[in-house]
């Protein structure tokens, strides 16, 4: 019986051959570390599937045969890339040119050695950069990218500037803070704040703006582009409606939603520095710029746009869940019935369900959400329960991950029933408050109800200290058809809640 080595050495080699003959018989390049290598292998998706497996036995293979003393030493040194980051050493070779060491240690003003052994490790871990001859620097593909590609420079210095840092102070923030708090992690302590990732970066302009660029670099991760989300719902038949994308950066996934559905209005809502750095961009093509608008708002404050969809595209999974219970409360005020909330996020499929190229790359992401924000990956049962701590009005519809797709949909609709009485509705979001009146005759009802034992049921109530401060005095009025506010406020005057409402 064959060996599970031998087993996967024939699966690399079936499927790599499958690869190979497609992109022959379509005249396609193959695979190259050289500098002129192809970016995107453009396979069919049966292809990419078999591309898939012949990868993911060949990761396998390697580190069977590589054995555990070796695993249990991996190499994960980034000096190298932090610094061809931070020393812009790509953008100083030429495409298709070649420079010397020696030169380009002075034009980055590094000490010769370190910029070769920095080099020479890129080369060999990363296939950035080559050597065509000793002492000799060329671009490989790789390399090429980082020069051409700014999402790929700015995704490299968030993972190398900011990141790296984080990731080696994440088990000392563990060891100091307990809570989970977007304020005590590995981010925090590398860079000397008490601020959460996205305050520090409201604060640093350059940096918000690499950030934006980096999330852009995302889409062209393997089932990161927006073809999954524009596929993955059934957006045509929502109609005429508007669309507010909270936390939507530079709005790529609107854009590309703008393009497939003509009926379809959007705000991008992010925070103030990062809508500052979008403008100066203009990314909106043309020809959406009446559809496709942005807006300043900070989305842990209430909600200004009474819109028929909210689009939360890889916000969540940045927060910790009492963070993003927080978030979609916000919405409440604005909210109108049929109302719905779209999230566009991971679901973590059960356990062993995943291919091991996958998990690999969800770990690795769970990894970074950690060290950078105390926040993680969520299963279905997980958004699931989100939702019935917002507010019971939701209903969750479902979750799912659309073919091919590295995030999943999940669906939840507004659900509310329409409240009596225009003015007590104002009255009663002046004071940020939403209450559901039914069925009650009069004061003296209530006051009987006083008696007995008071039981107020809130629905819509912005601030969750507020509610269980009600739980704790074991006080529920259960109001049915109250005529005005004043009957309520006076209720509470009598009961002496109005403080704590
Ligand atoms: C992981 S990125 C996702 C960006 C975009 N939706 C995408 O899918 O590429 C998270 C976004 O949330 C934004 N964000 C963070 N805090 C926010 C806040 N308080 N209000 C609004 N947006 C916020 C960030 O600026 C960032 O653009």
């Amino acid at each position: 019986m064959a060996s599970e080595i031998a087993k996967l050495a024939a699966l690399v080699l079936t499927n790599t051959v499958r690869v190979d003959d497609y992109l022959q018989k379509n005249g396609l390049p193959s695979p190259s570390f050289h500098e002129d290598g192809p970016v995107d292998l453009k396979l069919s998706a049966e292809i990419e599937a078999a591309r898939v497996v012949a990868l993911e036995a060949s990761l396998r293979l390697n580190d069977l045969l590589r054995g555990p003393i070796e695993l249990v030493r991996p190499t994960v040194n980034a000096v190298s890339l932090e610094a061809i980051y931070k020393y812009d050493i790509a953008s100083k070779i030429p495409i298709h040119g070649e420079i010397s060491v020696v030169e380009l240690a002075k034009l980055c003003d590094i000490c010769e050695p370190d910029l070769r052994r920095i080099l020479r490790f890129a080369i060999i871990h990363h296939r950035i950069f080559q050597e065509p001859r000793k002492g000799i620097i060329a671009h490989s593909a790789a390399s090429r990218r980082i020069v051409e590609d700014s999402a790929t420079r700015d995704g490299l210095g968030l993972q190398f500037a900011d990141g790296w840092q984080s990731f080696a102070r994440t088990v000392e923030a563990m060891e100091k803070w307990k809570e989970q708090e977007p304020t005590k992690t590995g981010f925090a302590l590398a860079h000397n704040t008490d601020k959460s990732v996205f305050e520090y970066l409201e604060e640093s302009p350059a940096k918000a703006k690499r950030f934006a660029g980096a999330m852009s670099s995302f889409t062209t991760y393997k089932g990161h582009g927006p073809e999954f989300l524009v596929r993955g719902f059934p957006w045509a038949s929502l109609g005429s409606k508007t669309v507010v994308d909270v936390g939507g950066s530079e709005g790529k996934y609107s854009i590309a939603l703008a393009q497939s559905f003509p009926d379809l209005k959007f705000i991008i809502q992010d925070l103030p520095a990062v809508i500052r750095a979008v403008d100066a961009k203009r990314p909106v093509p043309s020809e959406l710029v009446d559809r496709v608008t942005f807006m300043a708002h900070d989305m842990f404050k209430e909600q200004s746009v009474s819109a028929d969809i909210y689009l939360y595209r890889w916000v969540f999974h940045d927060w910790p869940d009492a963070y993003v219970v927080k978030i979609l409360r916000q919405l409440i005020p604005a909210l109108k019935p049929g109302a719905r909330v779209i999230i566009n996020d991971t679901i973590l499929p059960e356990p062993n369900t995943l291919s091991e190229l996958q998990e690999r790359k969800i770990r690795a992401l769970d990894m970074v959400m950690l060290s950078f924000f105390n926040s993680r990956e969520r299963e279905r049962d997980d958004w699931e329960r989100i939702f019935q701590e917002v507010d019971k009005r939701f209903r969750f519809v479902d979750a799912w991950v659309p073919e091919g797709s590295a995030l999943g949909i999940i669906e939840a609709v507004w659900e509310a029933e329409t409240v009596n009485g225009v003015n007590g509705v104002s009255e009663v979001n002046k004071a940020k408050e939403v209450i559901e009146f039914k069925e009650v005759d009069g004061v003296n009802e209530v006051s009987e109800m006083n008696k007995a034992k008071v039981v107020i049921e809130f629905k819509e109530v912005d601030v969750v200290n507020e509610i269980s401060e009600m739980n704790k005095a074991k006080e529920v009025i259960e109001f049915k058809e109250v005529d005005g506010v004043n009957e309520i406020n006076e209720v509470r005057e009598v009961n002496g809640l109005s403080d704590r409402i």
